[in-house]
């Protein structure tokens, strides 16, 4: 082979090498990068925690508002529901809706009861009652109760106990008062009410220790020494809301990646044809933002497109983000209307299906406002699931709310409406009821939801009525919400198991087809893992 030859094929080599690293240097400069965000140490005070969302903080801590009050703010009511209410649904065949919610998870099934309300006469008459007479009723209360309820209920329980072991004489006197107590219970009857466990303490008390002739100080003193050998939960320390925000940083991780992946990279793609179109709103669809919502953003991309190109990864993001944002509505008001009027607490009305994070929201709602230093008393409504009022109780001792409570298969609407009572007479700050959990195929159950929110509405107006979804349902879980929408005014939703969704989308079509802001979301199990929502860093958790 002549030298010609090989000079000639060496250079061939040569060019063809510098155009293939050329081209791949042109590639990776076009490609828009979608890195998945290595998992980073976030510091918490001192705990090191693991960062897998991508970023999702509040970009501010819990706001709260005063109900029926001008916010004063520059924030906008929600809209009137792009999907105008419908007659209740039946949603039977359908798949899944509330299914996987109504698995008990800590307490036996029970079938769904309708209970008898009282009519407006009796709510009266009730009204009267838990003024005027607090009755002996809390002497039926399992010795559980509540905190405040704690002197009658352990009388009760240091007379039993003491008596069995037959040491002192206490015993024999306390025994009487419990006796006395029964008895009053069974002697008397006072309607409505007549379920509570507690707000009815001291009077009671008085009464025993009048009947049984006893010091009022020697039967407290006993009682206390009880108390403080009893072995009650410790009280959680209440941490500042705003510490904890960065904790919540790491729980978006699943919702993180469907929107954001796929889309950045078609649009990042450059012209996109129709099928591109097509394959976005595929991924907004599969995505759970519904189609009114999906729509609307194809069409704004489109037309931002047309007039400003997408140039580089930075333009991608920065456009899909404004539009996102945009369609979250940022200035709707999503302030938790739970402040005091000048002489009621105020009252929020939480409500949903079983299983999907009620009981557990209201409790992280309390602890939230505890620590803004508001007096929260509690009212255990969901008299249907016998773990509930245990479970709101033990959120109570926890935080230092005291809870009002029934028997299970009380009255709802008299649990409510003595919560309120209650919280109008010790002047607290707020009253958050828990309600029942109930499928919305049950006709008769939601009328009742409806007149529990009535009932509560003869003592102080409701400030705020939470609806609670799983955002692991999706789609279904609107079909819920349609129905609680029109059966009590819902204020605003609370979006649980967030953490557990790669379909952080519902978000959108809530709001869409409500008309509410989503003002909660819940970001796993932990006591703290509530944040306020905050559609840009919402948004920023998802890209
Ligand atoms: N991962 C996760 N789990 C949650 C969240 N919120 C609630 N849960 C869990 O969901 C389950 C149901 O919560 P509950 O608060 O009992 O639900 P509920 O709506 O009160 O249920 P009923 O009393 O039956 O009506 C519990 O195991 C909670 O710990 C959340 O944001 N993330």
């Amino acid at each position: 082979m002549n030298t010609g030859i090989i000079i000639g094929i060496v250079i061939a080599v040569v060019v063809i090498l510098a155009l293939i690293v050329a081209g791949l240097v042109l590639a990776r400069r076009r490609r828009i990068s979608l890195h998945d965000d290595e998992q980073t140490q976030v510091v918490d005070g001192s705990k090191p925690q693991v960062d897998r969302s991508g970023g999702y903080k509040a970009s501010s801590g819990f706001s709260f508002s005063q109900g029926g009050a001008a916010s004063g703010t520059a924030v906008a009511e929600p809209p009137e529901p792009t999907v105008a209410p419908t007659e209740r649904t039946e949603v039977d065949g359908q798949p899944g809706v509330g299914d996987d919610a109504s698995v008990p998870r800590d307490s036996e099934r029970r079938g769904i009861t309708n209970v008898t309300l009282p009519d407006t006469a009796d709510v009266e008459t009730a009204d009267t009652a838990t003024t005027d007479v607090p009755t002996a009723d809390t002497g039926t209360t399992d010795s559980s109760a509540t905190a405040t309820a704690a002197p009658t209920a352990d009388a009760t329980e240091t007379a039993d106990t003491t008596a069995t072991a037959g040491t002192t004489d206490t015993a024999g006197t306390t025994e009487t008062a419990a006796t006395t107590a029964e008895s009053a219970l069974t002697s008397e009857s006072v309607p409505l009410d007549e379920d509570i466990d507690s707000s009815v303490t001291t009077p009671l008390f008085e009464e025993i220790v009048e009947s049984v002739g006893e010091s009022p100080d020697e039967i407290i003193e006993e009682i206390e020494d009880e108390e403080a050998a009893a072995t009650a939960p410790p009280r959680d320390e209440i941490e500042p809301t705003a510490g904890r925000l960065g904790r919540l940083r790491g729980r978006l991780s699943r919702s993180q990646g469907a929107i954001g992946k796929s889309m950045l990279g078609l649009l990042g793609a450059g012209d996109l044809d129709e099928e591109s179109w097509e394959e976005i709103e595929d991924t907004l669809v599969m995505a759970d933002l519904g189609s009114a919502t999906t729509e609307a953003v194809i069409e704004r991309l489109r037309t931002e497109l047309a007039t400003n190109p997408v140039r580089n990864a930075d333009d991608a993001r920065a456009l899909l983000r404004r539009v996102l944002v945009e369609q979250l509505h940022p200035e709707f008001d999503r302030s938790i209307r739970a402040l005091p009027h000048a002489d009621t607490p105020a009252v929020v009305l939480v409500v949903g299906v079983n299983g999907t994070g009620k009981t557990t929201t209201t409790g992280k709602l309390a602890r939230v406002l505890v620590a803004d230093g508001r007096r929260v008393l509690l009212g255990a409504a969901d008299t249907f699931r016998a773990a509930a009022a245990d479970q709101l109780q033990t959120w109570g001792e926890r935080v230092g709310a005291d809870i009002v409570r029934g028997k299970e298969q009380a009255d709802p609407a008299a649990v409510a409406f003595d919560a309120v009572a209650k919280g109008i007479d010790e002047g607290v700050d707020v009253v958050l009821i828990d309600t029942a959990g109930r499928l919305h195929t049950k006709t008769g159950l939601m009328d009742e939801l409806g007149k529990v929110k009535r009932v509560v509405e003869k003592k102080a107006p409701v400030d705020e009525v939470i609806l609670v979804l799983d955002a692991t349902v999706g789609q279904n879980g609107l079909t819920q919400a349609k129905v609680f929408a029109d059966v009590v005014d819902i204020t605003g939703v609370a979006l649980t198991k967030l953490d557990g969704t790669a379909k952080g989308g519902i978000v959108f079509n809530v709001q869409e087809v409500l008309g509410v802001p989503v003002k909660l979301v819940g970001l796993g199990e932990g006591a703290d893992d509530l944040a306020p929502f905050d559609p840009e860093a919402f948004i920023d958790a998802l890209l």
